[in-house]
């Protein structure tokens, strides 16, 4: 008898919230102030860790800077105080579980206060076919990309929860959610990403921590540079053209002002993830098969090709430059 209840009681909610939703597409919720928060940035020094410093500054928040190299930071934190906000900057590996923590004690001495908002951004591609690519570069990528996650959120979580406030965001990407060929290594740590984040904010449902929210954002490619020569055919280019890395973060940043914690950008792409969901098992990856007829069409098979082809140019002309 209380199961029916609860089974009745579930699907109730399940209506409720997918008719409250669809109404907040329509008149969009209003954004929460960050005014005062202090945030840290990963992997700010450039790419979309500069410009999401930048706009936490509009809104009014002080941010903190990590990157692995001070120089570009320091670039982005003059920027930070041209717009009259404050930024703090640390050269931060966040490969390093010890430089994470001890690092993290640093900001809290220095600026007297927690991190009320953290916002893991460093990422890196190996850019190499597999079979062809060192093991350190893949083992980078896991490593930036995903271990890094779990010491900045064990570093910054446990004052989240004291205090019951606080926000974290993982900037993954739509190849955490569906996949492509000749990326093994970026895949893996960003599907691996998707699932870190997802279990974490199972975690903090199950133990009602209802004041620190999460966010996950799944950008397409975006013009940085990070993907240079990724391409896919022309003709669906014309509907899913690389994203302006401004546009990118404002579409980010919207979905933080309003505790979304799921969003792809361009809204297009949540359509192959779907397409996944319901066409496609691992087994599906197989020539002829719906899937891979979807990828064939839309020159997405391929798409990483001349990528690989402009990393490679790229290597070559550096080893060329110290001989
Ligand atoms: N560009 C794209 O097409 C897309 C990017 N994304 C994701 O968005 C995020 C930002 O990407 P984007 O701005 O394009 O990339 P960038 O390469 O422009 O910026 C990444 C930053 O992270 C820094 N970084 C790398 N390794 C470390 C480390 N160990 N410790 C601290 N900082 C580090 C880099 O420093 P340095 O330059 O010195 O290496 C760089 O400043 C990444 O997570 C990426 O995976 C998602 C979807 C699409
Ligand atoms: C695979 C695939 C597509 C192409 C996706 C590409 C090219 C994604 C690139 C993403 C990058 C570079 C993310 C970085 O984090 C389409 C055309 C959407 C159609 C469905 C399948």
């Amino acid at each position: 008898m209380i199961f029916l209840m609860d089974l009745q009681m579930m699907l109730l909610d399940v209506i409720y919230f997918i008719l409250r939703n669809s109404v907040r597409v329509v008149l969009r919720p209003r954004t929460k102030p960050i005014d005062g928060e202090l945030v840290l940035i990963t992997g700010s020094g450039g790419g979309l860790g500069r410009i999401f410093a930048q706009e936490f500054t509009k809104h009014g928040a002080e941010v903190v800077l990590w990157d692995i190299d001070s120089s570009s930071n320091e670039q982005t934190a003059k920027l930070v105080h041209e717009m009259g906000g404050k930024a703090h900057t640390y050269k931060v590996d966040v490969t390093n579980s010890e430089d994470v923590y001890r690092h993290a004690e640093l900001v809290r001495k220095d600026l007297g206060r927690d991190v009320t908002m953290l916002v893991n951004n460093a990422g890196v591609v190996a850019g190499q076919r597999m079979l062809d690519c060192p093991d350190e570069l893949i083992e980078r990528t896991m490593k930036v990309n995903c271990h890094a996650l779990f010491w900045t959120v064990k570093a910054f979580l446990p004052q989240m929860k004291a205090q019951n406030h606080g926000h974290i965001v993982t900037i993954a990407s739509v190849l955490g959610l569906f996949s492509t060929a000749c990326v093994e290594d970026y895949c893996a740590s960003k599907f691996a990403a998707v699932g870190f984040h997802e279990s974490l904010a199972h975690e903090l449902l199950a133990e009602e921590v209802e004041g620190v929210k999460m966010t996950l954002v799944c950008p397409y490619i975006v013009d940085t540079g990070m993907f240079e020569g990724c391409k896919i055919r022309e003709e669906v280019e014309l509907l899913l053209p690389p994203l302006e890395p401004q546009y990118c973060v404002e579409q980010a940043m919207n979905a933080i002002l309003i505790d979304q914690p799921l969003v792809c950008i361009p809204r297009l792409t949540y359509l192959p993830f779907l397409s996944r969901a319901i066409l496609c098992s691992f087994s599906d990856c197989c020539h002829g098969t719906p899937m891979w007829l979807q990828y064939r069409f839309m020159g997405s098979d391929k798409c990483m090709f001349p990528f690989i082809d402009s990393k490679k140019k790229q290597l070559s002309n550096s080893v060329v430059k110290v001989e």
